[in-house]
Parts: C-alpha cells; sequence; structure tokens
C-alpha cells in the first residue's frame, strides 16, 4: 500500500542544512497499523507529511496504492491525496462551522448533491458515535468527541490510508484508549491502511502490528509488535519499552527500597520474560519440585500484544547455588529468558545516580 524508498528530507537553512529525514525505506502493506515512534525531533512528522507529500521528499520515492506520487501532476496528485487522510494532535476543525459542516468540507468538490452530502455526514458521524452533535459547534465538544469529528472528516472520501500524527497526545489516557478503539475498529471494518506517529509506546502497544524507531532521521529498528516488545536490539528500542512495561520503573522501586528485597545469601534476583501461550505459572511451580527451588514474584506484567501474551516478571530465586542454575536452564529451555540482576551493582549504581540528581 505504502512503500518509501531511500526518503530523505533535509531542511536548508543559513547556518546549517538539516537532515530531518535520512535515508528511510519502508514498506506498508494495506490493511496494516503501523506505529512510527520516537523523540521530539526524531523526524517523525516530517516522514509522515511525505507519505501524502505535505513534505516533498529531497531525494527517494514515495508509492502509496500503486502510484509514485512524486511523478504526479498537480491535478493527479489532489485526486491521490483524496485517497490519504490525516488527523493531528489538535484536530485542525472550523470553529465557525458546525460539526456537520466540519465533515462535509472535504465533500464540496465531491460532485455529491445536498441530499447525498447530508446522507454522507449522517453516515460519517454515526461511524465515529456522534450522530448527535451534528448542529453543536467545536468548542462545545471534549477533545475526545473533536477528534471523533477529526476522524469523520478524514474518512469523508472513503480513503484507503490515514495517517495520524500525535492523534491522541492532546488526550487523557482514558479519552486515548477510546479514540484507539475507534481506529482499530476502522481498521477492521474498512480495511483502512493506518500509519500513527507518537512518542507513547503505550499507544503502539495497543493498536500497531508493527513500528518502526526513529531517531535523527533514520529508522533504527523497525518490526512486528511481539517482536520488537521482546527481542529489542537497540538501546534507545529498549528505552521506550519500558516506559510501556513499567518493568524499569519496578526494579528502580525496589532497589529504593532494599528492605523489600531482603535478598538472602542463596538468592539472586532476576528478570523472567516470556512470549506465547504458556504462562510463567506451571513452570514456577516446577522449579520447587523439580529442583526444590522457590521463587518469590515481586513484579509481574502480562499483557496481550495483538493476541500473543507476553510476561515480564521480577523474581527472586532462593536455593542451593547449583540447584538454582539448573532451575534457570530448565527455564530457558521452555522458552522463557532470563535475564540474572547484579543487584549489589544496580543499588550502588542507584545510589550514584540518585545522588548526581
Ligand atoms: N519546515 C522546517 N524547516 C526547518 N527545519 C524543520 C522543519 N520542519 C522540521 N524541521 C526540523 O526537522 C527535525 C525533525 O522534525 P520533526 O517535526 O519531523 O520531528 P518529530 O519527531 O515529529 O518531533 P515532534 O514529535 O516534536 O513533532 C527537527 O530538527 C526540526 O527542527
Amino acid at each position: 500500500m505504502i512503500s518509501l524508498k531511500n526518503v530523505s528530507v533535509t531542511f536548508n537553512s543559513k547556518e546549517q542544512d538539516i537532515h530531518a529525514v535520512n535515508d528511510v525505506t519502508l514498506t506498508i502493506p494495506k490493511g496494516e497499523v503501523f506505529g512510527i515512534v520516537g523523540y521530539s525531533g526524531a523526524g517523525k512528522s516530517t516522514l509522515v507529511r511525505t507519505i501524502n507529500l505535505l513534505q516533498r521528499p529531497t531525494a527517494g520515492s514515495v508509492i502509496v496504492a500503486d502510484q509514485n506520487l512524486i511523478q504526479l501532476k498537480p491535478k493527479e496528485l489532489r485526486a491521490a491525496r483524496k485517497k490519504i487522510g490525516m488527523i493531528f494532535q489538535h484536530f485542525n476543525l472550523m470553529a465557525s462551522r458546525t460539526i456537520a459542516e466540519n465533515v462535509a468540507y472535504p465533500l464540496r468538490k465531491s460532485g455529491l448533491t445536498k441530499p447525498e452530502i447530508k446522507a454522507r455526514v449522517a453516515e460519517l458521524l454515526d461511524l465515529v458515535g456522534l450522530s448527535d452533535k451534528s448542529s453543536a459547534y467545536p468548542s462545545q465538544l471534549s477533545g475526545g468527541q473533536k477528534q471523533r469529528v477529526a476522524i469523520a472528516r478524514s474518512l469523508a472520501n472513503d480513503p484507503e490510508v490515514l495517517l495520524c500524527d500525535e492523534a491522541t497526545s492532546a488526550l487523557d489516557p482514558k479519552t486515548t484508549l477510546s479514540i484507539l478503539e475507534l481506529l482499530k475498529e476502522l481498521n477492521q471494518k474498512l480495511a483502512l491502511t493506518i500509519v500513527i506517529i507518537t512518542h507513547e509506546m503505550q499507544v503502539v502497544k495497543e493498536i500497531c502490528h508493527r513500528v518502526a524507531v526513529m531517531e535523527n532521521g533514520h529508522v533504527v529498528e523497525a518490526g512486528d509488535i511481539v517482536s520488537i516488545f521482546t527481542e529489542p536490539t537497540e538501546q534507545l528500542t529498549k528505552e521506550f519499552i519500558s516506559t510501556a512495561t513499567h518493568t524499569d520503573r519496578a526494579l528502580a522501586n525496589l532497589l529504593k527500597h532494599p528492605t523489600l528485597l531482603n535478598l538472602q545469601s542463596d538468592d539472586v534476583l532476576a528478570n523472567i520474560s516470556y512470549v506465547g501461550a504458556s504462562t510463567s505459572e506451571p513452570l514456577i511451580a516446577a522449579l520447587s519440585t523439580r529442583f526444590g527451588v522457590t521463587t518469590n514474584i515481586l513484579f509481574g506484567n502480562v499483557e496481550f500484544l495483538q493476541e500473543t501474551p507476553v510476561g515480564n516478571l521480577i523474581v527472586v530465586f532462593s536455593g542451593e547455588s547449583s540447584q538454582r542454575s539448573k532451575a534457570i536452564a530448565y527455564l530457558q529451555s521452555n522458552q522463557v529468558k532470563v535475564n540474572l540482576i547484579n543487584h549489589q551493582q544496580k543499588v550502588i549504581q542507584f545510589k550514584k545516580e540518585t545522588k548526581a540528581i
């Protein structure tokens, strides 16, 4: 559906050239929800704006629905753009027009008659759950409702692609979830291809099939959501993931209060993680019966990524050293990853870090 090949965007200024996007190649198939994450300034907005040529790349090609947008004449490009909807962080609604008029706006040159436009607007407002707000004005709506109107408007011309530029960043967590639910529904109902840019891994985790991580204009890592969450290779990706799984924060809290850990000489602290149908419970029970090793779970986070369960636990293994090693090998042979945590070193490091702050 979308193919970006060696796309670069350079902004020239007197002082310096800014390489906002640097040689990015990405393919997004039809019907996929694709996330682009990165810190502020990574180049996400610039990259996503090349998909509808709001930003013309300095180099590379942009192919959407088998058309190379860069080679299109202005009239052809206008037609192609109708098939690419876009929503923004601040909704961009017209304050002086009603909700129905806002949604009808993209249809003004569609060739539809007035009654046809009215029917289409009613259908779109129904799709986003706002049929009762058609005569209201944007100022009378909550942020979540305004984003629903923006979504209805972006769908007016039946697009095949929807670009979402930080679409939930101005919303509270509950409203964010409801907008993500709506996007998920539209993706499934309309086979809409969705590209979401965000700095929140939580958003990616909720809705995306695949994700790309950006830094300094480059895509540093990309992959399906389960692989990225369970086997990230880049440090930046790991940082983003820990914000969504909360494991790092839990570990920091435990290290801040070593009495909570209360480790004995035969104890080891570890972070264990697993993917897929196997749950940790029977395996942990087996460590006790097979090896005489007890497992104390200090923190647990189990969630579903695209219907695949992914578990992350912080545990203390207690038992005789050689039995502990056998128990850990047993977990590993059952596809459970075990990372031993050198807690003394971590506590020293943690104390240094907090002093530095
Ligand atoms: N029109 C422009 N002219 C000059 N520099 C620009 C322009 N647009 C973006 N930039 C620069 O390009 C880089 C990437 O910006 P971009 O907005 O794409 O990042 P981002 O990852 O979307 O960040 P944010 O999440 O803060 O929007 C930044 O250094 C930015 O200052």
